[in-house]
């Protein structure tokens, strides 16, 4: 497969390497000075860039018939206008907060934890992301996620906040530490005790074989997808 890389910094030189080791081609590698080049040479394209220029990137496939897989995070005001155009050309879209396989379960144990908990009024949840100091957007793409999966599925949220607290608001903590690849923590806590269950990433390569699974899986396909249609779970 020939795949063209939005993005070449950490996450698009990482997913470089997994996706030659998986026999496939890098045929584009565009970064920010790249203004002028042909989409239309890559089989798929998977777009690892920045919040402000996803969703041109994601458009301009879109707009040339190709494949396109985002996990850029921070973009998501556009994400409805990614699909309308989907749909308006009849191309192929995935947009996953998280490709890594570990963490898609860790959305579907998340969502069966907030409905067991939902009738449990002792219980107050809280959720805590820890990332690299590189990283421009908070919370996190994943914890946000996260949060969706527990409103959704208890009626004692409708919504979430970043660093602070108030009524039926689902408080999120965001930390900064050098190095740390992504690590979420999800916190149950009553008088008596506390339920944590958490996912730890180790390094990129998770989040990069997924995204590679994804794009191996999105070509000859219509539609706008997620990763629990690449996995068949959920
Ligand atoms: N969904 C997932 O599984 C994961 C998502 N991410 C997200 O992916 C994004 C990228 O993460 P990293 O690679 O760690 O960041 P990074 O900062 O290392 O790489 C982003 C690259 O995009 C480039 N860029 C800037 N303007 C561009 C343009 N117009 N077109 C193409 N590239 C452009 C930058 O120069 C940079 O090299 C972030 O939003 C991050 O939150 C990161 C890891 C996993
Ligand atoms: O910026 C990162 O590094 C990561 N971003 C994604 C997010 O915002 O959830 C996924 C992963 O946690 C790493």
């Amino acid at each position: 497969m020939n795949i063209a890389l939005l993005g070449y910094g950490r996450m698009g030189q990482t997913i470089e390497q997994i996706a030659i080791k998986r026999g496939h081609n890098i045929v584009l590698k565009v970064d920010k000075d790249d203004t002028d080049y042909d989409i239309t040479k890559a089989d798929v394209a998977i777009d690892f860039s920045i919040p402000n220029v996803a969703f041109n990137n994601i458009s301009n496939c879109l707009n040339n018939n190709i494949p396109v897989i985002s996990g850029t995070t921070g973009w998501l005001d556009n994400y409805d206008n990614a699909v309308a155009l989907c749909e308006e050309k009849k191309g192929a879209f995935i947009y996953a907060s998280n490709f890594s396989l570990g963490v898609n379960i860790f959305f579907e144990l998340n969502k069966t934890l907030a409905k067991m908990m939902s009738t449990l009024e002792q219980y107050n949840v809280s959720m805590e992301e820890i990332h690299h100091t590189k990283k421009l957007d908070a919370p996190s793409g994943t914890a946000i996620t996260l949060a969706e999966g527990i409103i959704n599925n208890n009626p004692h949220y409708d919504g979430w906040m970043l660093d602070d607290k108030a009524d039926k608001k689902l408080p999120i903590v965001a930390k900064r530490i050098e190095d740390v690849p992504g690590t979420h923590t999800v916190t149950y806590q009553s008088e008596v005790d506390t339920i944590t269950i958490d996912h730890v990433a180790h390094n990129r390569q998770g989040f990069a074989l997924g995204a590679v699974i994804a794009s191996e899986w999105i070509v000859g396909k219509t539609g706008v997808f997620t990763m629990n249609d690449v996995l068949n779970i959920g």
